[in-house]
């Protein structure tokens, strides 16, 4: 069963002379549990395909499918129940005025959840923080201790299905195999199905099993990890990228 469908998707900001074509029909489809990569240079067009997805990005068409459901121009308060973001800048992300029982209280409050104090105790538990760092504030912690309670806040709802926009690039290298661990554990022990950005050739290699190149908003060609990390890549531009990572 499939757990995200794209079908030629189109992406564009502003209009007539102003407007910029930033996906030009894209299509993919990831089954339930697998993690998918999407590659290319800055600026083509990886980060709004999460943006449409989630509804960041408004001026769209195409079909999208999340989990059997077609999703329309307004996304009901069910959708993000099934599918969480998780964002390149735990910087940017994190309210500064919010603790982190804040941060996670309150998801799990405007997601229906009544067992608050358990369920904010079990997520610091799971992304590996523990109780101490429960009534801190964003200043508080170091970039990856960010980043987990952005990760927290994503796994609140029980999504099953997670966009991870760079989610690594902003810490430092120290820290970036940490997170990744982290995130390819929870995904084996929870199942999740993830869609996962990266300019990184070695983290998608990691951590997806197939990846899509894209090239000035297309999908130039989809390819499994296999032939990712056996170089074969049959599109002259995947094979310029494989070449320019080694
Ligand atoms: N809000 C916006 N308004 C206008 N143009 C935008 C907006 N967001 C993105 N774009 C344009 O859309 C194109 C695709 O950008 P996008 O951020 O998706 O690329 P990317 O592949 O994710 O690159 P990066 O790795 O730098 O984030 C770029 O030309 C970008 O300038």
């Amino acid at each position: 069963m499939s757990m995200l469908t794209v079908e030629n998707l189109n992406v564009w900001f502003g209009s007539n002379r102003d407007r910029v074509d930033a996906v030009i029909g894209a299509s993919f489809e990831i089954p339930r549990g697998e993690s998918f990569g999407l590659v290319g240079e800055s600026g083509s067009g990886k980060s709004t395909i999460l943006r449409a997805i989630t509804g960041l990005a408004p001026d769209w068409s195409g079909a999208i499918t999340v989990d059997g459901q077609q999703i329309g121009k307004v996304r009901p308060k069910t959708f993000f129940k099934t599918v969480q973001m998780v964002f390149q800048d735990p910087y940017a992300s994190l309210h500064p005025r919010h603790s982190v029982d804040q941060v996670l209280g309150e998801t799990l409050h405007l997601h229906g959840f009544k067992d608050i104090d358990s369920r904010v105790v079990k997520l610091l538990d799971d992304v590996g923080l523990g109780q101490k760092f429960r009534f801190r504030y964003p200043h508080q912690l170091s970039g990856g201790q960010r980043q987990r309670v952005a990760i927290a806040r994503a796994l609140a709802p029980e999504p099953a299905l997670l966009l991870l926009d760079e989610p690594t690039s902003a810490l430092d290298v120290s820290v970036q195999a940490e997170i990744l661990n982290l995130l390819a554990d929870l995904r084996a022990d929870r199942g999740l199905t993830y869609l996962m950005v990266s300019h990184d050739l070695s983290v998608v290699g990691h951590m997806c099993d197939r990846l899509a190149v894209m090239k000035d908003g297309e999908i130039v060609e989809v390819l499994d990890v296999a032939a990712l990390r056996a170089m074969e890549a049959a599109h002259p531009y995947s094979k310029q990228l494989l070449e320019a990572s080694v």
